[in-house]
């Protein structure tokens, strides 16, 4: 029998929210005035920077561009260009071993586990692809990008929209009913249980003080860590 495949998000679930908010954005939001004028004749990053100033009007100086993605780090934006230039961005910040990933032990040992027994494991996260790969490349467990076999970012759909879980699960050529979707925002489990997928609620007291239980979490299991999580 074909082991369901685990879809996992990030922030707020294999990782602490703290991480995200308060090591990766702080460090982007503060590299953004001199990376966008150190790169922005480079394509990859040009067409980002095209993207929100087309967003503006399209008549953007670069540093009213940098103005702008900084207020959407502040807002939490999960905005594709601004998620592909913090993903070029931080890459700098792994690879001088600034900082690591974090990773819940909890995760990082089921994650392992899972996979041993025959789980095929995926990441759906707003970090853009390239950012999840460099995130599980450099984590505080190690390098856990092998335990994965496809990533997904907001290129696919976003994160509340079921289209986007449709769009997974033909990529990933499974049948959403055989895909469990691991994520922090009901609003997201909400999105994946419309698509047809398995669901669990990761609500962590680390990242949720107050728990989240009866109508909150929307009907979805909900569980405290990743070790009573049932994939099965
Ligand atoms: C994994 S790359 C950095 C994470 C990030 O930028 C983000 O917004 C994570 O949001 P998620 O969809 O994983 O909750
Ligand atoms: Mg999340």
């Amino acid at each position: 029998m074909t082991k369901p495949l685990i879809l996992t998000d990030v922030e707020g679930t294999t990782s602490s929210i703290s991480f995200v908010k308060d090591v990766l954005f702080p460090y982007a939001r503060n590299a953004l005035p001199e990376f966008v004028h150190e790169n922005s004749d480079n394509p990859d990053v040009r067409r980002w920077l095209d993207t929100v100033a087309a967003e503006n009007g399209g008549i953007c100086t670069d540093e009213m561009i940098v103005e702008t993605l900084q207020g959407w780090i502040d807002e939490d934006r999960k905005h594709t260009a601004l998620k592909a230039l913090q993903g070029l961005i931080w890459q700098d910040g792994y690879l001088s071993a600034e900082f690591a990933a974090h990773i819940y032990p909890d995760a990082a040992k089921a994650l392992k586990q899972w996979r041993e027994q025959g789980h095929t494991l995926a990441v759906y996260s707003s970090g853009s692809v390239p950012a999840q790969k460099l995130f599980f490349g450099h984590t505080d467990a190690g390098d856990l990008l092998p335990l994965f076999a496809a990533f997904f970012d907001t290129e696919v759909g976003h994160k509340r929209e079921a289209d986007s879980y449709r769009n997974i699960a033909a990529r990933l050529n499974r049948p959403a009913g055989e895909i469990l979707f691991l994520s922090d925002v009901v609003e997201e489990l909400d999105a994946a249980r419309d698509a047809g997928m398995r669901t669990a609620l990761i609500d962590r007291r680390e990242d949720y003080p107050e728990p989240r239980t009866g109508e909150a979490t929307h009907g979805h299991h909900r569980v405290e860590s990743f070790a009573d999580v049932r994939p099965a």
